[in-house]
């Protein structure tokens, strides 16, 4: 394992190249932090040492605070775990040191490592280096003075847009902001560096301590105008966060009271946050995002991922398109086959639509989006499938279908050939029944719009080979997705959780709540739209279709709804056809539409579910449980089951894959801070009235008696068996 450590160079120039070294990203862990205390102490005491060059080994500055320590606040409620870095380290010992210090960065200087840089006299960077201050994207704020710095640097509204969006900018735009004093070559970076670090020292440029400047600050009257903007805008895009509205604070303090009291109450808040709810959530999900490229007996063995580099996509539809448009766009040649020439050119269509899309969303450059489509290809044969490397099939959900194709791809295609599947409902078994190539057979179950969307499922049958696993998860991280591995059944993980979703709230409909309601507090919660506006969005035969699904799977826990059959005998097929719960016309905001009050009164009576025939009456914390607690007792029969590998790999897929709120850190972290057992005695005292649909599934039943986290590994619990 490589050495955590910080070295010192003194050269005969008299100046000290101080270097952190951790790899991969040169965390600030806190044997970095005190072995640059450390080093800088002796570069003071030094005679031999002018000045200092800050640096980082293997190309890479320092990709911050050492994220690992808020974990372990998060476990231990310590908040004493956290160092004493800002005054300390950056005020004291580098900023306002006798002997100036000079960054040399390169490839990324993200958080504190950006911040440790800003506390240097200047700083030299590499081209394309990434700098940035993304902390707000795991619950907190800057904490080693970044709130201050970056400000008095950029000035105040630019610093703003990139805490606030946590978005980095490269180095020649740090150089045109004043970040950067230089940008020079790789190479050249020590040497100019240096050379700057001597000329501060012998007084031939400017020695800067950015937190006393404040010619870029602007008025106070123009600070508080961008300051107040800001907050109105942080109050939109991230209602149930507070670290938005923290940072603001702070670095209002520091515009009023100066720069050093901005630093001081920044670290005092900046503790507070760390031991929020939200920061417990975002750095969950960071950890268990990466985690998920760990699998048990695939990841681990010695296996090398095979090059793909041609892939057919059968089927040019929603989904077909979508994956094709994913391919290209990461330069992996696509064929795409369609079954007639009309079917061909609406798919191709449908890509350089997306891709254009993209390039009108400045998501893409232009150069790029037209060269992408020069890797698609579009066929009505198996002929260019002779040399494909995989081939993924999008047609339509049926069995027959798609057997006849996999028995004919399996003759097209060469043997190293990953057999790969879409479908959302069917098993693979089934799928690929008619092949003697099981072990090739995988799915690859991509979400709407897929070129969009980040979560990639990869369904592993018993017999999918670990290389194929392998194989899927290399392309999926190629074309920027998050491959999570997934057991083969109903649904997968994302569907079969999130299944009572839907379902829960029908109920609730039923027995009398408003459907606006409803959508209004699960939108609060923080999901992007309520569940009746995403039935709106995602069209009512989708909803009928993997209903159907649910229902023949898992029949003693499904609600048989007849709602949507009634919305479209009336005429309503969602956004479809502007008309669903809501009213949908061009240019405006969906808005509710009252007039389908009396379609769900007939509803209501024909299913005639309300005790004693009248409305519930709940509270709105009851009715966010009440559909948000059968999606936890779901989320344990998965886990019971061993559908994922472990726990967090399903808070990653529900939050990539159905957009629960990341800041409460996917569907299971979220059970678990709310309480097993809270979850299984409100369920047990639903099931009591309202009948199985809210029945605690065992697993529940079993963390919640026994007290052991529902994320707990599956050895924890008697009752769980592996699937996998
Ligand atoms: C007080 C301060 O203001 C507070 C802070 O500084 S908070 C930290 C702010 N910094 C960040 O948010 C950056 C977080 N890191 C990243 O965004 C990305 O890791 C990166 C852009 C630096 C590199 O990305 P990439 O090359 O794709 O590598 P990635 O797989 O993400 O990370 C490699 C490994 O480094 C780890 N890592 C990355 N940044 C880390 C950090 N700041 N602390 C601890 N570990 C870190 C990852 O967990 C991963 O570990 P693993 O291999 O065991 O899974």
């Amino acid at each position: 394992m490589a050495e955590v450590k910080v070295t010192m160079e003194v050269g005969n120039d008299g100046v000290a190249i101080i270097t952190i070294s951790n790899p991969p990203v040169n965390a600030l862990a806190l044997p970095i932090l005190a072995g640059l205390k450390e080093k800088y102490t002796e570069a003071m005491r030094r005679d031999d040492v002018k000045a200092i060059v800050l640096t980082g080994k293997g190309g890479r500055f320092s990709g911050g605070f050492d994220i690992n320590v808020f974990q372990t606040v998060h476990k231990t409620g310590d908040r004493s775990r956290l160092p004493d870095v800002s005054v300390d380290l950056v005020c004291n010992t580098i900023e306002d040191a006798k002997k100036p210090s000079v960054a040399a960065v390169e490839g990324l200087a993200l958080g504190g490592g950006l911040e440790l840089a800003m506390g240097c006299h200047a700083r030299i960077a590499a081209p394309k280096a990434q700098l940035g201050l993304p902390e707000l994207t795991l619950g907190v704020m800057p904490g080693f003075g970044g709130t201050q710095r970056l400000p008095r640097l950029l000035g105040l509204s630019k610093a703003v847009e990139m805490m606030l969006l946590s978005k980095p900018i490269m180095s020649e735009e740090g150089k045109k902001l004043g970040l950067i004093d230089d940008v020079v070559s790789s190479e050249e970076l020590l040497k100019v560096a240096r050379k700057w670090a001597l000329a501060i020292a012998e007084r031939r440029k400017p020695w800067i301590r950015s937190l006393y400047r404040t010619d870029k600050l602007g008025s106070l009257s123009e600070a508080r105008d961008i300051l107040k903007m800001a907050r109105q805008q942080a109050k939109q895009t991230a209602p149930n966060m507070p670290q938005h509205q923290a940072c603001l604070d702070v670095i209002e303090e520091g515009i009023i009271h100066g720069g050093y009291n901005g630093v001081l109450k920044e670290a005092e808040d900046f503790k507070e946050l760390v031991l929020s709810d939200t920061s417990k959530g975002l750095v969950h999900v960071f950890f268990a995002q990466r985690t998920t490229s760990k699998i048990p007996n695939v990841t681990d063995i010695g296996l090398k991922p095979r090059p793909i580099k041609k892939v057919a996509v059968i089927g040019g539809g929603l989904m077909g398109s979508g994956i094709a448009t994913a391919l290209i766009l990461s330069n992996i040649y696509v064929v795409l086959k369609e079954i007639n020439s009309e079917y061909l050119l609406k798919g191709i269509k449908a890509i350089e639509a997306n891709v254009q899309g993209l390039i009108t969303r400045k998501k893409l450059a232009k150069d790029k989006g037209e060269k992408s489509l020069t890797m698609l290809k579009g066929v009505l044969d198996y002929s260019e499938f002779k040399d494909v490397d995989m081939v993924i099939e999008a047609v339509i959900e049926n069995v027959s279908l798609k057997q006849t194709i996999f028995r004919e791809i399996e003759k097209a295609c060469p043997a190293h050939c990953i057999l790969a599947s879409n479908t959302s409902t069917i098993d693979l078994n089934i799928v690929g029944e008619k092949t003697s190539s099981q072990d090739r057979i995988v799915g690859a179950h991509f979400f709407s719009p897929a070129h969009v969307m980040p979560l990639l499922e990869i369904v592993r049958t018993e017999k999918t080979s670990a290389q194929v696993i392998l194989d899927l998860m290399t392309v999926g991280k190629t074309i920027k997705k998050v491959p999570v591995v997934v057991g083969n059944c109903t649904g997968f993980a994302v569907n079969r959780t999130f299944f009572p979703y839907n379902q829960g709230a029908h109920i609730l409909v039923h027995l009398g709540v408003d459907v606006f309601r409803i959508d209004e507090l699960i939108s609060n919660f923080g999901l992007p739209m309520g569940p009746f506006q995403l039935q709106d969005l995602a069209g009512y035969g989708v909803a009928m279709a993997v209903g159907k699904q649910f229902a023949t799977a898992f029949p003693d826990r499904t609600f048989q709804s007849p709602l949507v059959d009634l919305l479209i005998k009336n005429g309503r097929n969602g956004k479809n056809n502007g008309k669903g719960y809501y009213l949908y016309e061009k240019g405006s905001k969906p808005q509710p539409d009252f007039s389908v009050l009396p379609i769900i009164e007939e509803s209501r009576r024909l299913t005639k579910i309300m005790p004693g025939g009248k409305p519930l009456s709940v509270t709105d914390q009851e009715i966010v449980e009440m559909i948000l607690f059968p999606v936890v007792n779901e989320a344990c029969r998965v886990l019971d089951e061993g559908v994922v590998v472990r726990a967090s790999d399903l808070d990653v897929a529900s939050v990539l894959g159905m957009s629960f709120p990341s800041y409460r850190g996917g569907i299971v972290f979220w059970a678990d801070l709310v309480g097993a057992n809270h979850i299984y005695t409100s369920l047990k005292k639903w099931s009591e009235v309202y009948g199985n649909f809210y029945k605690p599934s065992r697993f529940l039943e079993e963390r919640a008696t026994k007290g052991i986290p529902l994320s707990a590994p599956a050895s924890t619990s008697s009752a769980s068996r592996s699937r996998l």
